[in-house]
């Protein structure tokens, strides 16, 4: 990374700008590359490198860029993807810090502009902005509009700093599905398929300098591809208010519900799955415990199943069927413990593939999970003891 000379100071923050060492084919010098980053100065002798080489996209690319209606451009499913399935590999044209309130932010993003290769400007400027100019200057706006939020290393005694990527493809990703014909008649077979429930999420790794795009759940070539721009576990008006930000009402089946008892329920059933770590029993206590009953994990994670189904939150089951899995195997039911841990390794192969490799090897070979059958057996040597227990009662005095 190569710095600018003049900082921008904010407290005891010294904003510079630099290039990520990303050369696209438009790189004509050492200095003008593919992604222009404004950083807080002790973030930058932290950053990798080299970087590492991203995982590599599919050819031909699973999704296309179209027109999506009244959102402007969207991303489509350019073939079937299963759940789990890498969708795309995308690295930042822009990073910005995120929610910095200071006299020269404007300055700072347009001189941004001239520090990153002529493709990489074009695809920034092709990007959606939806504050108008005489609000914000156009990068500003730019950013404000299509910034993914992505970790930074956080240097030792200095400020937190969040920060976002803008991206070239990964910022087409819009926030519902698409109201076209095709969409309303298959919503008309299956309504969930018309929720804002998300069906691909974003990881971003700092190794390689990029984000990593996976499916949710199965989606179908023409789909419309979606991702979350709020945290959807917080209350609808917080949803609602969240998007404004970006200039548009979301009026899917979760958002724009009939009347205030749905809105109760729909923020009363977000607010459980929040809570969910402090208020139900937990697998590792239950797992040693025979106090407790056999299937209170099972049945715990299966309302929050249920509850993730009926808000379309496809993107938070994998905890949830992990522990599923799990509990099968510390009551030695081999059928049910394959049958969650497989769903475990189809959903989790592109995004979290040491998880997905541990659950498979633990479904050729079940035995090898270090509790396996724990509860059956302390269940048999109870069993056993009670009898010994009703024999002794048994015998006269
Ligand atoms: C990150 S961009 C998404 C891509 C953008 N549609 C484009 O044309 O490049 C965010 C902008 O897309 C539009 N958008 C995204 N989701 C939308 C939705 N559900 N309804 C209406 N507009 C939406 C809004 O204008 C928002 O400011």
């Amino acid at each position: 990374m190569d710095d600018c000379a003049t900082p921008w100071i904010r407290g005891t923050q010294a904003f510079v700008i630099g290039n990520a060492l990303i050369t696209d084919s438009g790189g004509s010098s050492s200095t003008v590359t593919a992604c222009a980053m404004l950083l807080d100065a002790p973030v930058i002798p932290l950053l990798p490198r080299p970087l590492a080489a991203p995982p590599q996209n599919f050819s031909p690319p699973t999704f296309y860029i179209a027109d999506a209606g009244v959102k402007g451009a969207g991303m489509f499913a350019a073939r079937d993807i299963p759940a789990g399935g890498l969708i795309l590999v995308d690295r930042p044209i822009a990073v910005v810090p995120s929610d910095v309130d200071a006299p020269w932010k404007r300055e700072a993003f347009d001189a941004l502009l001239p520090r990153i290769s002529q493709i990489s400007r074009d695809a920034l400027l092709a990007l959606a902005n939806c504050k108008p100019l005489s609000e914000c200057p156009v990068v500003e706006g730019i950013a404000l509009t299509n910034a993914v939020q992505i970790d930074l290393p956080v240097p030792l005694l200095a400020a937190l700093q969040e920060y976002g990527g803008v991206f070239p493809n990964v910022s087409r990703a819009n926030h519902r599905f698409s109201i076209s014909p095709i969409s309303l008649a298959r919503a008309a077979i299956n309504p969930d398929f018309c929720s804002c429930g998300l069906n691909a999420s974003v990881k971003w790794d700092l190794k390689s300098f990029s984000v990593s795009m996976y499916a949710l759940r199965p989606i179908r070539a023409g789909d419309e591809i979606v991702q979350q721009y709020v945290d959807v576990l917080s209350p609808r008006a917080e949803r609602r208010a969240h998007l404004a930000r970006y200039d548009f009402e979301c009026m899917c089946k979760h958002c724009d519900l009939p009347d205030e008892d749905a809105v109760t329920r729909s923020d009363a059933a977000r607010a459980e799955l929040r809570n969910w770590r402090h208020l139900q029993p937990r697998f590792l206590p239950w797992s040693t415990d025979m106090c407790r009953a056999d299937d209170a994990i099972i049945v715990s994670n299966l309302r929050a199943l249920a509850l993730i189904e009926q808000e379309g939150l496809y993107g938070l089951q994998v905890p949830f069927m992990e522990e599923i899995a799990l509990s099968y195997a510390v009551l030695g039911d081999e059928s049910r413990f394959r049958e969650w841990a497989q769903q475990v390794v189809d959903l989790c192969a592109g995004q979290d593939p040491e998880r997905s490799a541990r659950f498979a090897g633990w479904i050729a070979d079940p035995q090898s999970y270090k509790q396996w059958g724990w509860r059956a057996k302390q269940r048999l040597l109870l069993d056993k003891q009670k009898d010994l227990v009703d024999v002794d009662i048994s015998i006269p005095w």
